[in-house]
């Protein structure tokens, strides 16, 4: 079977070649200082050769809970943020029917809905309206079981569940993924009695997608999580090749590094399949939370096109020379689809029938391709045979090793969040949160 391919040509017009070359003693070192767990943030590093040391068991395991899910729930609401539901919506969205929440349900295929990652009431307020009628459940996911928007919204199911479905039935329906021991979520699953999962304490949230805080979500929707994790195998082996120009992380790594020393500080991910947006997403976080540190780190940004052909393109094409594009791109859709002929040809689109609609789009990407690097825009290329589980997982681990690599190859710890926690100690001062005195009448002083 084929693996996903990084293509780095339109790149080269703008770094030197023998400057690539120069990475690979460096970006060797990186992937042994991994290996050896002798870096920065050594203590999450779970993620390294988690594809390979999941068992059977487990997967059997996560599969009769989404079993039991899906046949006791019309609606399943995973409740999580950032890392705790980044993956499991980019695989679902990517692997689903983009017309699913329209269509007739089917007995034992429960619609998924994401919450606990917002703090709008009125979202809050839709949601549980929706949820009034339906037999549903909910899959609380938090490592530090602590997060505020999905504590809130966890709050607000639980309570609504328990009041619709019982007690009894609300225990069968409620799954938690949190810490073996800390936080709130893991004390309310032990109470209550829950079926629950533990997130390893080495794998932090934005890598975790193969741990249940993914898996269990991503197989309540019927998505193949075998071949996720198969997949995402065959990338681990792929991605321990010592030699960089065989191992896309650690040519993706060095480049995106050697186009950074050369001014280029945005990275686009693009995509021409809209259903892989929350793809875009989980990536982010995965790029944004591990590299913006210290003053350092390419800005992590994402485009759907052509979508955004019509919006951001100008931008793309003459704006400021400080982005490169990594486009991320499906050779093969799942379905075909002509374009039809018309005797009339009105709207003047004889010239495309009989084409595939793909075909279209693939002229649009090269087309794309061709105009943003004659304006300055150098751009990799990560080819994917189809959207399947299989090269989900493949992209999915390609990325992770890659991030490993590139933290390090920039010299900043690619594993800790410590900014993230500016705006909570904030947001906890001026909501009166216990144990934060000191801090709220600091902050009222401020804003006075
Ligand atoms: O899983 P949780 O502990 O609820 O965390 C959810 C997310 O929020 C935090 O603020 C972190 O910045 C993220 O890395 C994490 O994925």
């Amino acid at each position: 079977m084929e693996n996903i391919k990084l293509d780095i040509n339109k790149s080269l017009g703008f770094i030197s070649k023998d400057k690539l070359a120069a990475y690979e003693p460096k970006v060797r070192a990186c992937m042994e200082t991994l290996e050896k767990g002798t870096g920065l943030g050594n203590d999450f590093l779970g993620w390294l050769h988690l594809p390979s040391s999941i068992t059977k068991e487990h997967l059997d395991d996560l599969k009769a809970t989404a079993q039991v899910l899906r046949e006791n729930c019309e609606v399943v609401v995973v409740a999580g943020i950032g890392g705790s539901y980044l993956g499991a919506r980019a695989v679902i969205e990517a692997m689903s029917n983009s017309f699913l929440w329209l269509q007739e349900k089917k007995a034992g295929q429960p619609t998924i809905i994401f919450a606990g990652h917002n703090i709008g009431e009125d979202y809050l307020y839709e949601l549980t309206s929706f949820l009034k009628d339906k037999k549903f459940g909910v899959i609380n996911i938090s490592k530090s079981g602590t997060t505020t928007e999905t504590a809130l919204a966890f709050r607000l199911l639980k309570k609504q569940c328990e009041d619709q479905r019982g007690k009894e039935m609300a225990r069968k329906v409620i799954v938690a993924v949190t810490d073996a021991k800390k936080g709130a979520a893991r004390v309310t699953a032990d109470k209550e009695g829950y079926k629950s999962f533990i997130i390893p304490d080495n794998v932090g949230g934005r890598f975790s997608v193969l741990t249940p805080v993914g898996l269990l979500p991503i197989a309540v929707a019927g998505i193949d999580i075998d071949q996720l994790v198969e997949g995402a195998r065959k990338m681990e082996e792929v991605c321990a090749n010592q030699n960089m120009m065989e191992n896309p992380a650690a040519l993706y790594a060095a480049t995106r590094n050697e186009l950074y020393q050369n001014g280029k500080k945005i990275e686009i991910l693009v995509n021409f399949q809209p259903k892989l947006h929350y793809f875009m997403e989980w990536w982010k976080q995965l790029y944004g939370e591990s590299e913006g540190k210290d003053h350092k780190g390419i800005y992590p940004s994402s485009v759907d096109f052509s979508t955004d052909l019509h919006s951001m393109g100008q931008w793309i094409q003459e704006g400021e020379r400080t982005i490169y594009e990594t486009v991320i791109s499906v050779e093969t859709p799942n379905h075909e689809l002509h374009v039809p002929s018309d005797e009339e040809n009105l709207d003047g689109l004889n010239f495309l029938a009989g084409k595939r609609v793909d075909e279209v789009n693939k002229m649009a990407e090269l087309g794309t391709q061709l105009a943003h690097v004659d304006g300055g825009v150098p751009n990799m290329r990560v080819s994917v045979p189809k959207l399947n589980e299989y090269y989900l997982g493949q992209l999915i681990y390609f990325f992770e090793k890659a991030c490993g690599i590139s933290g390090y190859l920039l010299e900043i710890n690619p594993f800790n969040q410590p900014g993230v926690e500016a705006y909570k100690k904030n947001m906890f001062a001026l909501l009166n949160k216990p144990g934060y005195e000191e801090e709220t009448k600091a902050i009222q002083a401020r804003l006075k």
